[in-house]
């Protein structure tokens, strides 16, 4: 019988400007323990604790195991037995990447238990496979702030273009850039919040999150204020999002008053992340909460710091 226990970061993707392209891992963690259990017929068990445990599925269709699965797929052998518990940290639907641990969580322990057969970068690709766009799987998986690109290799005799192998950059972040997240207790699909979005942009919208990006690569790497004010505006999916999350503007009101940087939605949302300089940070985060609750919603704001490290392992010394 073998045992591995690993954490995933929580993450926050998109950014602002970002959308499908940059995530950040941050100090806020699932847990997954995995337990290889010898018998002829594989045979399946977890457990969840922590907040809205009775929200995660204990049978096959668990995300987590979705991705054990898939890596046992991969390697074309049988999955073994296995006992799954999973210690939740990072709330569910809130845009913080709850998805993204259980895919790369799955994975990690997978290759672990069957003795590291893939490599980190093989496992980043199952994992963006998984989830369909890479900025909350990479960051999760890796930690830090990551930008992820593909070349596209054009195939004129098939009439389509092909993606060639994921680049990933490490998006350096100054010490004094701090997340603030505001999250509300309602939740929101990913799935839902990308339904809204429209599937044709305009030349000016294209242009204008170019820049912005770019201008928020530079912010996050100088601790500008000034900059990521403005690089934290976007035209491609936060417009659409708005309507979604409730209480939306006098919580962004009450941010950028109490000193933030700038605010954006969490990923998909319908978490609310501010940035701040440490010594605004507090401040903005009681800000952001009471706002919240005046507009009839319960939420929990955090200041939270960069995980540099992403998913490791927690039941062995390095
Ligand atoms: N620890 C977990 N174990 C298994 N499945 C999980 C876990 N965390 C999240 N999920 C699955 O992911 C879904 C949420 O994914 P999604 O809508 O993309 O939101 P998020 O923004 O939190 O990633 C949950 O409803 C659940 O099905
Ligand atoms: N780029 C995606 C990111 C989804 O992140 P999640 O944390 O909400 O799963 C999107 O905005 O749809």
């Amino acid at each position: 019988m073998s045992t591995v226990s690993i954490i995933v970061p929580a993450t926050t993707a998109n950014l602002g400007p970002g959308f499908d392209c940059i995530g950040a891992a941050l100090s806020l963690y699932n847990e997954f323990q995995f337990t290889q259990i010898n018998t002829a017929e594989t045979t399946l068990k977890i457990n969840v604790t922590g907040a809205e445990a009775e929200r995660v599925q204990t049978d096959e269709s668990n995300l987590l195991y979705q991705a054990f699965l898939k890596f046992y797929q991969h390697i074309e052998k049988t999955p073994p037995s296995v006992e799954i518990d999973i210690k939740l940290g990072v709330p569910l639907a809130r845009g913080l990447g709850s998805s993204a641990t259980a895919i790369v969580g799955g994975l990690v322990g997978a290759n672990l238990l069957a003795g590291e057969p893939l490599r980190q970068v093989e496992v980043m690709q199952l994992a963006i496979e998984m989830e369909g766009h890479p900025d909350n799987v990479v960051p999760a998986l890796l930690g830090g702030c990551r930008l992820a690109a593909t070349g596209l290799i054009l195939e004129p005799q098939r009439h389509r273009e092909r993606r060639e192998e994921w680049e990933i950059c490490n998006i350096p972040w100054h010490w004094d850039v701090i997340p603030v997240v505001a999250i509300p207790d309602f939740e929101l699909s990913t799935a839902e919040a990308r339904g809204v979005l429209p599937s044709e942009y305009s030349r000016k919208d294209a242009i204008f999150n170019a820049a912005h990006l770019g201008l928020l690569v530079r912010g996050l790497e100088s601790g500008r204020g000034d900059w990521l004010r403005v690089a934290m505006q976007d035209k491609i999916h936060q417009p659409y999002r708005q309507s979604l999350i409730q209480g939306y503007d006098p919580v962004y009101a009450a941010a950028v008053n109490a000193g933030a940087y700038g605010m954006v939605i969490s990923g998909a949302g319908p978490t609310l992340l501010a940035l701040a300089s440490t010594t605004q940070a507090e401040s903005v985060a009681k800000a952001m909460e009471s706002a919240w609750q005046e507009a009839g919603v319960k939420a929990e704001a955090k200041v939270l710091k960069v995980d540099f490290q992403g998913a490791r392992r927690t039941d062995v010394e390095f």
